[in-house]
């Protein structure tokens, strides 16, 4: 067995990890242990550890000093392991059942070691698979009101909230979603990953919108300086696992403290994609209109679930006078509601022609379907940025996606 230096940092082979793991005491030297990297993210790698003979196993995720999709041109700071690490820990205080438990965390080596999840599925592919998850949204409504609430200036001591807030100054994961969520996918930046059928529509429907470009410019100002909660950053359906019976987040490396529509909004996008990519994947009208109910039936729960326990958990926790005074609970949830839609047209416009696509979408193999899902997912993206305080309630967003 090799002893892994602990006082520089270099990546892990399936060998090292393996050792590292004895290491650190999570297994006994004597073991048998299997392993493989699965990591199928943008950014670091995912090794799965097991022993064979107890089935006992881990997960070791390591950053790698530079964006995994792209390569080493794009140096990425190993600081978003800490993040990462630390966001995991914070959101275990408030929902350990939403969350996997962390066994260790080294900093140097940008490691975090924790709960082997693959009894459950991505929820992005198992929505590509047609699957149902009974718990899904009323797990991820709580998981929002709670994480949320409980890092804001209304569920936690705001002396406090200003101290965490450094622990968590994430500017090289910001910066990413400044330029690939906001900025790049509405100019003519060389991230973008356009197909040439799709420019036109692209130059027309946001390059030349000056009225867009200035709601977005506003978005993407929120983004920047709204430091209202310590949000996940990333919270796409591919960072949630799930089954029948459980819910559970993963991947919070952009962690920071940001808008809290931000969370929100990632996860109504990423079902909203998913929703219109059914074009693509179910052939039969009346199976595709009840699985599209089905996915409308998780936004609106969602929703409804986190505006429910958010404000059972203002009532019973307040930080802050003012939150006993009549309707600012109304005005507080009603600002995050058009955050909210604002953020999630964003979002899916960015998958749509920006760096990183979702398998949603490109597993069409049919291009005009899948052309034609790109153009509806950008126009229903932009109808939310710029309608976003005309619809006031989840039911009205319901009636706008499905009109
Ligand atoms: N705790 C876990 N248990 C089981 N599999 C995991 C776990 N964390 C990550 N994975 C696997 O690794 C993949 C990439 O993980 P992710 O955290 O999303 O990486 P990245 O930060 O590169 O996006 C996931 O899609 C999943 O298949
Ligand atoms: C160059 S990072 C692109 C993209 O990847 C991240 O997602 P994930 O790590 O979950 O694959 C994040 O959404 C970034 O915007």
């Amino acid at each position: 067995m090799m002893t892994i230096d602990t006082v520089k940092y270099e990546p892990f082979t399936i060998e090292t990890a393996v050792d590292y793991s004895k290491q650190i005491g999570l297994f006994e030297q004597s073991d048998l242990l299997e392993a493989e990297e699965i990591g199928d993210g943008n950014l670091n790698l995912v090794f799965r550890i097991q022993n064979k003979n107890t089935n006992k196993s881990i997960i070791l995720k390591q950053a790698l000093p530079y964006a995994k999709v792209v390569g080493s041109s794009w140096p990425l700071t190993l600081d978003r392991a800490r993040i990462e690490s630390e966001a995991l820990k914070h959101a275990y205080e408030v929902v350990p059942e939403f969350t996997p438990r962390v066994y260790h965390s080294d900093h140097t080596l940008a490691v975090t070691v924790m709960d082997d999840l693959s009894h459950l599925q991505i929820v992005r592919k198992g929505l590509i698979e047609g699957n149902v998850y009974p718990r899904l949204a009323r797990d991820i409504g709580t998981f929002l009101a709670h994480t949320l609430f409980y890092h804001s200036d209304f569920g936690m001591n705001q002396q406090e909230k200003k101290k965490l807030t450094l622990k968590f100054n994430n500017p090289e994961l910001c910066k990413i979603t400044e330029d690939l969520v906001f900025t790049d996918p509405f100019f003519d930046h060389d991230t973008n990953n356009i197909p040439s059928k799709l420019r036109e529509f692209v130059e027309t429907t946001l390059w030349s919108d000056k009225s867009l470009k200035r709601e977005v410019a506003s978005l993407k100002h929120l983004f920047l300086t709204k430091g209202e909660a310590l949000i996940h950053g990333d919270l796409h359906t591919g960072s949630i696992f799930a089954s029948a019976e459980e819910t559970v987040v993963i991947d919070p490396e952009f962690a920071y403290f940001g808008p809290i529509g931000f969370d929100i909004g990632a996860f109504i996008a990423n079902i909203l994609l998913n929703y219109l990519s059914q074009e693509g994947h179910i052939e039969d009208e009346q199976a595709r209109n009840e699985y599209q109910d089905y996915l409308l039936s998780v936004l609106t729960e969602t929703w409804n679930v986190f505006d429910v326990e958010f404000g059972a958990l203002w009532q019973d926790n307040a930080q802050d006078s003012f939150m006993k005074v009549d309707g600012y609970l109304d005005d507080v949830l009603n600002q995050i509601f058009q955050d909210t839609l604002g953020f999630a047209g964003c979002k899916m416009i960015r998958r749509m022609i920006g760096l990183a696509g979702v398998e949603d979408v490109e597993a069409i193999e049919n291009e005009e379907l899948r052309l034609n899902v790109k153009r509806t997912a950008i126009t229903l993206g932009k109808l939310l940025i710029q309608n976003r305080s005309q619809i006031t309630s989840i039911n009205e967003l319901k009636k706008v996606v499905t009109q």
